[in-house]
């Protein structure tokens, strides 16, 4: 990539072309940071300095890291907030940042009715309709179900993840603490996960737990397991899990996920390769993955509202990540039912 683009609206990141993630060791990959310090127009050296000094080293899930979308900056306000501004600024505008705080609803997937126009599309989308359901076996323990979900489907899990997004657990902008954030918002149920502290934080930062995986949905992923397996005819192949894990992602259209491995699972999960299981909803998705970190060689499929893919047994360690969010590709029938708001939610399912 090679271009530079500014970080928590004061540090600037040069991609080099071989490693286009440009950063770094962690639980995700195995490449180096290379992030390098810029002149930035508005910072004097000094400046540049602290900030580098209160920069934490990222991992591939930060990929391209920048908060382009003010609206979506700020973690949801339940329990004792935890400030997880660029230090020099907190001090700055402490005032005005605190009233900012309180008055900051939670993330919600919904848009406020004032926004509907915002669904108006032209005639042509109207063909976006959902297509039948149809499989596809994409290498050994990886399986793409198209159109798994009806649209009755996923317009329950949109309401349900709604449901639980503006409650207390529900989502938030993830990332380093004084650090960059995930270009997405997230949040856990059943498990508490954070690129910071991986599992080993039961409660997060404001206090609140992860509220518990809806039976429906867990029914949902062993019904999408069994049918895969039968597909493949082997058990052996794409093992049965449990899920006791889901991490829920929103990403705007402005959205996106370095390459990275789920890693961070107990080892006799990842051991005995239990799969992943993630369902797509809203615009489509440019899926990569690979065996390696390697932007340049990854495959890359089309994740579309509906579809269930998973990845398990040989492919359980594979690399991936989200390279674009399509804008205007949701199936317009969802957008009238469900009003989620432009960009894709998916869900990913684990057995801790
Ligand atoms: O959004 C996706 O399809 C992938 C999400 C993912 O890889 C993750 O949450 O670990
Ligand atoms: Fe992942």
């Amino acid at each position: 990539m090679g271009d530079e683009r500014d970080l928590s609206h004061h540090l600037s990141i040069s991609h080099s072309k071989s490693d286009m993630c440009g950063c770094s060791l962690g639980k995700y990959g195995e490449t180096k940071t290379s992030f390098d310090l810029r002149h930035h127009p508005n910072q004097t050296s000094n400046e540049q300095k602290k900030d580098l000094a209160t920069f934490q080293p990222s991992d591939p899930l930060f990929e391209d890291s920048i908060d382009d979308h003010e609206d979506y900056l700020l973690p949801t306000s339940f329990g004792k907030q935890k400030l997880t501004y660029p230090r020099r600024k907190v001090k700055q505008n402490h005032k005005s940042l605190a009233d900012h705080l309180f008055q900051t609803k939670p993330f919600s997937l919904i848009l406020p009715r004032s926004t509907e126009s915002m669904c108006k599309r032209k005639q042509v989308e109207m063909e976006n309709t959902l297509e039948s359901p149809s499989e596809l076996i994409l290498r050994s323990g990886m399986v793409l179900l198209k159109n798994y979900l009806s649209l009755g489907k996923q317009v329950e899990i949109v309401k349900k993840c709604e449901e639980l997004g503006v409650g207390p657990g529900g989502f938030y902008q993830p990332g380093y603490q004084d650090g960059p954030k995930l270009r997405l918002q997230m949040m856990c149920l059943g498990r508490n996960w954070d690129p910071q502290t991986k599992y080993d934080e039961y409660y997060r930062s404001d206090g609140s737990e992860a509220p518990p995986i809806p039976d429906e949905l867990i029914r949902l992923v062993k019904n999408a397991l069994q049918h895969s397996q039968s597909l493949i005819n082997s058990e052996d192949e794409l093992p049965m899990m449990s899920p006791d894990v889901c991490i829920v992602n929103f990403y705007a259209t402005s959205g996106r996920l370095g390459l990275h491995q789920d890693r961070d699972e107990s080892f006799d999960s990842l051991n005995r390769g239990l799969p992943v299981v993630s369902v797509s909803i809203g615009d489509s998705a440019d899926f990569l993955y690979d065996d390696k970190r390697d932007i340049g060689n990854a495959a890359k499929i089309l994740l579309e509202s509906g579809d269930v893919l998973i990845f398990g047994g040989k492919s359980r360690h594979i690399f991936h990540g989200i390279k674009t969010i399509n804008p205007n590709s949701a199936p317009l029938p969802l957008l009238k039912q469900a009003m989620l708001r432009p960009g894709r939610l998916n869900l990913t399912f684990r057995q801790f």
